[in-house]
């Protein structure tokens, strides 16, 4: 069998708390640049050998290098061809302008990191990347169960990279699967996106629950029906349903919606406090993916007519000024229907 080409040469565009952890991950197999926009942060960050920011206590290996240059963490990729890998690790509401940035470029191809719908659009984020970069560019999303501080401490993570071409997919393989990341290779670019974006609103619908003090089997209930949303929206849109039951669908839901470093959880557990959506963002300093994402998938699914009560519910609590625990109760009250989907 042929080997498949690992390449050597990676830029991370983003230096947020995944990117970071990403470019620590390959930074001890491969030749890697860490580019973020902020100059006096990437200057600290490359002053410090550690992005406090972001990913405080996690040390830069010594052979990540980092810049706030653009053109230089391009050419890192342009200058070394085919055998380059170009890793965007913005929120999905950074991707279109950071790619509008590569337009024009002959980038060798595009790895996406986000979990979302771009807001306002309700595009997934390789229809946001085929919009903006074109067809000819191969892409892929690589997502699943994975929190940045763990990935960054080296702990065991499993991933997998959804593409339509196969060639990006395995050189993504044989790039990033190595020490304790391991990663399958997946042609569902839409299941995987689909698991990877509403998990986050059901991590917030788990956190409320949980910071309403509504017991583990409220939340077991929550998480597997759940995966009945993800499911019922992802096979609308394309997905493959065994997709979902995989690591970017039910791997990822379970963590988010479980583990305490999830931010989305986070918000969860704050609304639970009764506290608002302004507040929350401002003591938090950041706004979790599955805000603006319940939004968008509650304005989709009603499009499509696909039924997703609890992500109407975790919409309404954040945007509509709604109760809480009154949501709940309505979620409680809806009529009985058939488990399946
Ligand atoms: N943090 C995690 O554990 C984790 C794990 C897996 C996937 N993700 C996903 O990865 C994406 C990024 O998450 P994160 O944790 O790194 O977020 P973050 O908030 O820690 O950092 C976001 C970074 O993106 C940069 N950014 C935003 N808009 C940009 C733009 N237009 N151009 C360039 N840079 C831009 C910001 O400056 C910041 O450095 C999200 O979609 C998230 O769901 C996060
Ligand atoms: O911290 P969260 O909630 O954004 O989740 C991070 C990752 O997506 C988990 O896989």
């Amino acid at each position: 069998m042929q080997e498949t080409k690992k390449m050597n040469k990676i830029t991370v565009l983003g230096a947020g708390a995944w990117g970071t952890a990403v470019a620590i991950a390959v930074a001890a197999r491969h030749d890697v640049l860490l580019w973020g926009r902020n100059a006096e942060q990437m200057a600290a960050t490359a002053a410090a050998r550690e992005n406090t920011t972001y990913l405080p206590g996690q040390p830069l290996p010594d052979s990540l290098r980092v810049t706030a240059d653009f053109e230089q963490a391009l050419s890192h990729v342009l200058d070394a061809g085919p055998d380059a890998l170009l890793i965007a690790a913005c929120p999905v509401a950074g991707l279109r302008p950071l790619l509008e940035q590569l337009k024009g470029r002959k980038i060798p191809n595009v790895v996406w990191l986000c979990k979302g719908f771009e807001y306002g659009t309700g595009l997934l984020p390789h229809q946001v990347v085929r919009e903006v970069l074109g067809e000819s560019v191969p892409g892929a999303a690589l997502s699943g169960p994975s929190f940045a501080q763990e990935v960054a401490r080296g702990l065991p993570c499993a991933l997998a990279v959804a593409s339509t071409s196969k060639q990006l997919r395995d050189s993504v393989v044989a790039t990033v699967h190595g020490g304790n990341l391991r990663v399958y290779a997946c042609d569902d670019v839409i299941g995987v996106e689909v698991g990877g974006a509403v998990k986050n609103v059901l991590a917030i619908a788990t956190g409320t629950a949980d910071g309403l003090g509504l017991g583990l089997n409220a939340r077991a209930a929550l998480i597997t029906r759940g995966l009945a949303e993800i499911t019922r929206l992802g096979m609308a849109l394309g997905g493959q349903p065994g997709t979902f039951m995989g690591l970017t669908g039910m791997g990822d839901l379970i963590l988010t919606c479980t583990g305490d470093l999830s931010r989305n959880r986070r918000v969860g557990l704050a609304l639970a406090q009764g506290k608002p959506l302004a507040t929350i963002v401002a003591e938090l300093g950041h706004v979790a993916e599955g805000v603006p994402c319940s939004k968008a998938v509650r304005d989709l699914a009603a499009k499509l007519g696909v039924d997703m009560p609890i992500t109407n519910a975790v919409a309404a609590v954040l945007f509509d000024g709604y109760d809480a625990a009154e949501m709940a109760k309505q979620l409680l009250a809806r009529d009985p229907r058939n488990e399946l989907i």
